[in-house]
């Protein structure tokens, strides 16, 4: 006889699952003949930080790029297995990839603005969705810079080049043109990696204060830096997550050997 579950626990159970933003299950990727993601079972949880570690090539990059289907633009790229987005595989032949976009802000590794006024790279997503009024479009620019703790230091020169800013500033924006758009995800890919130590706590304190509104998953290099903001860790080898856990838990007691050697340092 199959014990029926209590109506608490289902309930239990449904509002995890609904706190699940991304779940991916068994995806494999290859590029034309090397294979870069192997099985890959994981969640991303809602309103927490992910951080993604792993030696140089271990498919980090691969896998983010993944969960706003980037990679499918290169041409030997070969995927299999599901990723669910809010539910909804994103691999489906009638998902649409416009709509994942709008959800789903990315940051990479070098601060990318447009070369227009700081002003124009806030407004440039906002606009592309038909927002014209100008009102409006101004109050967009101010929560989003005042989101990515940009706004103080340019409100009184929102109409300079954003190649004035320093590289630090730039990624901020970067990370205020993602906000005007008021995504549900943020991708960021090595986001600090070309910055100075005061620009990186800046990012790091930001992110802190971005996941009480935002999921986010985070591509770092630094262990420190996973330890230091998020929530749980994904420690990736070889295209394999070899280990999945809560940060505090992987960084004080890992379950795998491999684990243990490249947070001590021993590789990587
Ligand atoms: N466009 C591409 N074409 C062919 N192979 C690629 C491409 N991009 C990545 N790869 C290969 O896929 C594997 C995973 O690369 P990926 O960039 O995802 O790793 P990573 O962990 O992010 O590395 P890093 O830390 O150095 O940025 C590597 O072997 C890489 O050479």
């Amino acid at each position: 006889m199959i014990a029926e579950k209590a109506p608490k626990q289902m309930q239990e159970e449904v509002k995890a699952e609904e706190k699940i933003v991304y779940r991916a299950e068994q995806l494999n990727l290859w590029y034309g003949e090397d294979q870069a993601l192997k099985n890959i079972d994981m969640d991303i949880q809602e309103n927490e930080v992910t951080a993604i570690i792993g030696p140089s090539g271990c498919g980090k990059s691969t896998y983010i790029k993944t969960l706003n289907r980037m990679t499918e633009m290169i041409p030997i790229v070969r995927t299999s297995g599901r990723v669910y987005y809010r539910n909804e595989n994103i691999f489906d032949k009638k998902y649409k990839v416009e709509e994942l976009r709008t959800k789903v802000g990315m940051v990479f590794q070098k601060p990318n603005p447009f070369p227009k006024s700081i002003y124009e790279n806030v407004v440039y997503g906002p606009k592309i969705h038909g927002i014209k009024d100008k009102k409006l479009l101004d109050e967009i620019v101010e929560r989003s810079l005042k989101g990515a703790a940009l706004w103080d230091e340019v409100k009184d020169r929102l109409k300079e080049n954003a190649f004035g800013l320093s590289g630090g500033q730039q990624q901020r924006l970067c990370i205020a043109r993602c906000l005007a758009v008021e995504p549900d995800v943020i991708l960021m890919d090595e986001p600090t990696s070309a910055l100075d130590p005061i620009s990186t706590l800046k990012i790091e304190e930001l992110v802190q204060e971005l996941k009480e509104n935002y999921s986010i998953v985070i591509v770092t290099h630094n262990m420190q830096q996973a330890g230091r903001i998020s929530d749980k860790t994904a420690f990736f080898l070889n295209g394999e997550v070899v280990e999945y856990d809560n940060t505090d838990t992987m960084f004080s007691s890992p379950q795998d050997k491999r684990t243990e050697d490249y947070i001590s340092g021993r590789f990587g």
